[in-house]
């Protein structure tokens, strides 16, 4: 089987074109062994581009736990990359039929390659019922949580999959690598959670680091930094359009207040292609 290894701001994923390649029928269990940094490709997971009867192409992503998720923001940058610059579909303008809802993706060309990739990542989702969360509230903003007998202040935000955003005057590792795996367990996510901790810099800037449900701590998150955007302004921190720096490099984030949708803008990068014995 093909693959190919992608990353989005260092958010790095296997990527199968599914129009060509036939996968195994365990791909939980498919996800589990190429991402393994040591006996695998290596990566956060797996991602698949697939036929669709909706969009152009269909997202399929899997954490490195083999746990499918709704969305990648990272990732569905990669997708409409890869399928642009590999002739799948030639549109610079995809529709990609996600867990999460068909999501368009702009694409900036530049001497035939894509270079940047600008998602309209829809309305956020704040209700608890939609992240899913026991927490009371709508929206969510600033929620104190006991997590290993410590009080946090904790912000939810669902962009098709859950975020708890926590806001931080420096993100050590010991929030991110301590409390993070707490924080995604939490018996009120019932569904589990991503986590971000977030140093604001100024009402335009941020800096971000994430603990991902179902991969451990990842080099940015796309959909994360996109609710991290909504929860700025959710708390009056940040406004609607801020620049974030994240471990593997910046993304640019705006919620749009006229049309309530957020935007994303970022890199996709190809890095390597190989083929994995199935
Ligand atoms: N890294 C991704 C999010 C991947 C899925 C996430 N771990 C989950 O389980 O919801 C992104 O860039 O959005």
């Amino acid at each position: 089987m093909r693959f190919t290894k992608m990353h989005g701001a260092g958010n790095d994923y296997v990527y199968v074109n599914g129009f060509e390649e036939s996968l195994p029928e365990d791909l939980p269990g498919l996800a589990r062994r190429i991402a393994d940094r040591r006996f695998g490709v290596g990566g956060d997971g797996l991602i698949l581009i697939l036929p669709s009867d909706v969009g152009d192409v269909r997202m399929r992503m899997f954490n490195s736990n083999g746990g499918e998720a709704e969305m990648c923001g990272n990732g569905i940058r990669c997708v409409a990359k890869y399928t642009y610059d590999h002739g799948v579909c030639r549109n610079p303008e995809l529709k990609v039929e996600t867990l999460a809802g068909v999501l368009t993706a702009y694409l900036t060309v530049s001497d035939g390659l894509v270079e940047q990739v600008r998602v309209n990542m829809g309305p956020p989702r704040l209700a608890p019922a939609q992240l899913p969360t026991t927490l009371a509230g709508e929206p969510l903003a600033d929620i104190p949580l006991t997590v290993d007998g410590r009080e946090v202040r904790v912000t939810c935000v669902s962009m098709g999959n859950p975020h708890c955003v926590v806001f931080v005057d420096q993100a050590t590792d010991d929030w991110v690598l301590g409390l993070g795996p707490k924080l995604e367990t939490h018996e009120v996510f019932p569904q589990a959670t991503n986590v971000e901790f977030v140093e604001v810099l100024s009402p335009t800037e941020v800096r971000q680091r994430t603990w991902e449900r179902g991969s451990g701590e990842t080099w940015a998150c796309g959909t994360g930094a996109s609710a991290v955007c909504v929860a700025g302004v959710l708390t009056g921190r940040t406004e609607r359009k801020i620049l974030n720096h994240l471990l593997g490099g910046d993304l640019l984030l705006e919620w749009d207040g006229q049309t309530d949708r957020v935007w994303m803008t970022g890199p996709a990068v190809e890095v390597f292609s190989g083929e994995w014995p199935c």
